[in-house]
């Protein structure tokens, strides 16, 4: 595991764009799955701002690791958030945009989606392998939708699961534990004081941590990255502030 913390959300939102945009360089094609989240937004426009005409995006193939179950044109709805700040200010294929469809009814449309991953992905002992997959991770520890309270959502063995949001009963189309650590890289971007609890508790493994989902993050043979601004890093042992 590698931690990275920097000063701010916005500057976290930098770095990682400038670390994304590295690994591009030498790929010819590159899946990525996308998060939604406050961080996430801060990222796309600065992708947007700064690398807008300077990378190949018809090489980036993105998907989501999870998506509400609401229309596209929903202001819940994590592909409109993309579709927002990034690609409507890139040159990207509409072909490379693989998003999950909250409109349809959810059961099915995990099924659709672990059997677009299945087909557009290499796989790795039949799971879909994503060259990146760029996590958040909520105040209860959720990561992609898969929530406390669900956590056994985590090793199902269909790759894609239908989840419900604890308080708004929401659903949601996520990716499950299998596929996000078969990924070549995994990425946690995580920032603000409400996190620093959590992060702690995930990265210094104390008793009963297990219990959040975001812990059980562990790639089975790719790179775990946490990108942390200083107030989700505030408690941990390894911070030196
Ligand atoms: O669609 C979602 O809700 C997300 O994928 C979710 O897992 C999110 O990443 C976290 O809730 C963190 O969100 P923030 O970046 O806003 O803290």
């Amino acid at each position: 595991m590698d931690l990275k913390i920097y000063k701010d959300k916005q500057e976290v939102a930098e770095q990682f764009s400038n670390y994304l945009v590295d690994q591009l360089k030498d790929k010819e094609t590159f899946h990525v799955a996308l998060s939604g989240g406050s961080t996430p937004k801060i990222v796309f426009d600065v992708l947007a701002d700064n690398f807008a005409g300077k990378v190949d995006w018809s090489k980036v193939h993105f998907y989501w690791g999870d998506e509400r179950c609401v229309p596209p044109s929903d202001d819940e709805s994590n592909y409109k958030m993309t579709v927002e700040h990034l690609f409507s200010k890139i040159d990207v294929p509409e072909e490379n945009i693989h998003r999950i469809l909250g409109e349809k009814d959810p059961a099915n449309e995990a099924m659709r989606y672990a059997n677009l991953l299945e087909i557009n992905l290499d796989r790795i002992e039949g799971v879909p392998q994503f060259d990146l997959v760029i996590l958040g991770m909520g105040d209860d520890g959720h990561t992609a939708s898969i929530f406390p309270h669900e956590i056994d959502l985590w090793d199902a063995k269909d790759h894609c699961v239908v989840a419900t949001h604890p308080d708004s009963g929401q659903k949601r189309v996520s990716i499950n534990g299998k596929v996000i650590n078969t990924a070549k890289e995994v990425v946690f971007l995580v920032t603000g004081a409400s996190k620093a609890e959590k992060v702690e508790a995930i990265v210094d493994k104390t008793e009963g941590s297990d219990a959040y989902p975001a812990s059980l993050v562990n790639p089975d043979s790719g790179n775990l990255v946490w990108f942390l601004d200083e107030e989700a890093a505030a408690k941990l042992n390894q911070n030196p502030s």
